[in-house]
């Protein structure tokens, strides 16, 4: 037919050959999947200032040029970075979960790429994806981590399921599956944003999971991020804290996937598999717009329960992760 679906290849942000799906069109090739869902679409927003890309997308509906080649080679690697990420994030939900694409109908997964100049963001907007190159001091482009696109895709899922209020605790807590999320579809660590965040050579995360102490808090940078419910952030600042208090829930997702002994209370890991089910029922099940933190240990006591059994280790490792983090 006129449109045939063919394999791409080019090389990423990182150097390496990567081959993913494209349509072939009238001897153009663009980077449109039509194998997943209802298709995914990366274009190009030629550094649009960032708040008129916005409303041109929401607004509009307009997402940016078609990045097209002559031959089935790509030779944008931010582009190459963010069509791929997106296809594994689409397997990662599918696969796991058995969820396709963010909304489970197959929703178009489109992702607006150079939005804004050196714009130091990725975001979902409401109805795509859209990332800034970065400054190329603090972040490289924000489409070359898994970590990031999975988190910003997570949001998507967040908002046609619990559709937890992006503020104070709630907020904290559609942060905080955007971050697990996250971590576990980039499974070779629990840091978020390592590979976009250039900080000198040691290139440390944007935040961790596994130590969220061990990365200064942007709010009170004389402090690590919060892993104990009593050092929560209570200002104004990022929706009351959104991408900080997110830690506290972070530590304890972390705490029941590996163990370890927190603030004195020791919680026995279940590993990844089973974690990554637990909060998945829990943001899909029982959490709602208004969740907090506490409802946030209900609904993950509860989903352990229905997938585990009442007197499970599933069941006791949420319980002491959470004691261990200071949430009843
Ligand atoms: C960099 C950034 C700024 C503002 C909002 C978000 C947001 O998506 O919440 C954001 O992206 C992240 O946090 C991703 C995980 C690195
Ligand atoms: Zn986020």
């Amino acid at each position: 037919n006129a449109i045939d679906q063919v394999q791409g290849t080019g090389k990423n942000l990182t150097g390496e050959v990567k081959t993913f799906e494209v349509a072939k069109k009238n001897g153009y090739y663009y980077l449109a999947d039509e194998t997943r869902g209802n298709g995914i679409n990366t274009v190009d927003a030629k550094h649009v200032n960032y708040i008129l890309f916005s409303l041109l997308s929401q607004l509009f509906g307009v997402t940016g040029l078609e990045i097209r080649e002559k031959s089935p080679t790509f030779t944008d690697p931010t582009a190459v970075d963010a069509h791929v990420n997106a296809e594994t994030v689409y397997d990662y939900y599918k696969k796991t979960f058995g969820l396709n694409s963010y909304d489970g109908k197959g929703a178009k997964i489109i992702s607006s790429v150079h939005v804004g100049k050196e714009w130091n963001n990725a975001a979902w907007n409401g109805k795509q994806m859209i990332y800034g190159d970065g400054d190329g001091e603090t972040f490289r482009p924000f489409s070359g981590a898994l970590d990031v696109i999975a988190h910003e895709l997570t949001h998507a899922v967040t908002e046609k399921t619990a559709n937890l209020d992006y503020q104070g605790e709630s907020g904290a807590l559609n942060e905080s599956m955007s971050d697990i999320m996250g971590a576990m579809v980039d499974r070779d660590d629990w840091e978020i944003g390592e590979d976009i965040y250039v900080q000198g050579e040691k290139a440390q995360g944007l935040r961790s999971l596994k130590d969220p102490a061990s990365i200064p808090n942007p709010l009170n940078p004389k402090e690590g991020y919060p892993d104990h419910y009593s050092k929560r952030y209570t200002g104004e600042e990022d929706n009351g804290g959104v991408h900080i208090n997110s830690s506290i829930n972070n530590k304890a997702a972390y705490l029941i996937s590996e163990g370890g002994t927190h603030y004195g209370v020791t919680t026995q890991g279940i590993g990844r598999e089973e974690t990554e089910q637990i909060y998945y029922r829990a943001l899909t099940k029982y959490l709602t717009a208004t969740s907090n933190f506490s409802a946030m240990r209900q609904a993950a006591i509860q989903a352990a329960r229905d997938l585990y059994g009442k007197d499970s280790k599933e069941v006791k490792a949420v319980e002491d992760a959470y004691q261990a983090v200071g949430v009843q």
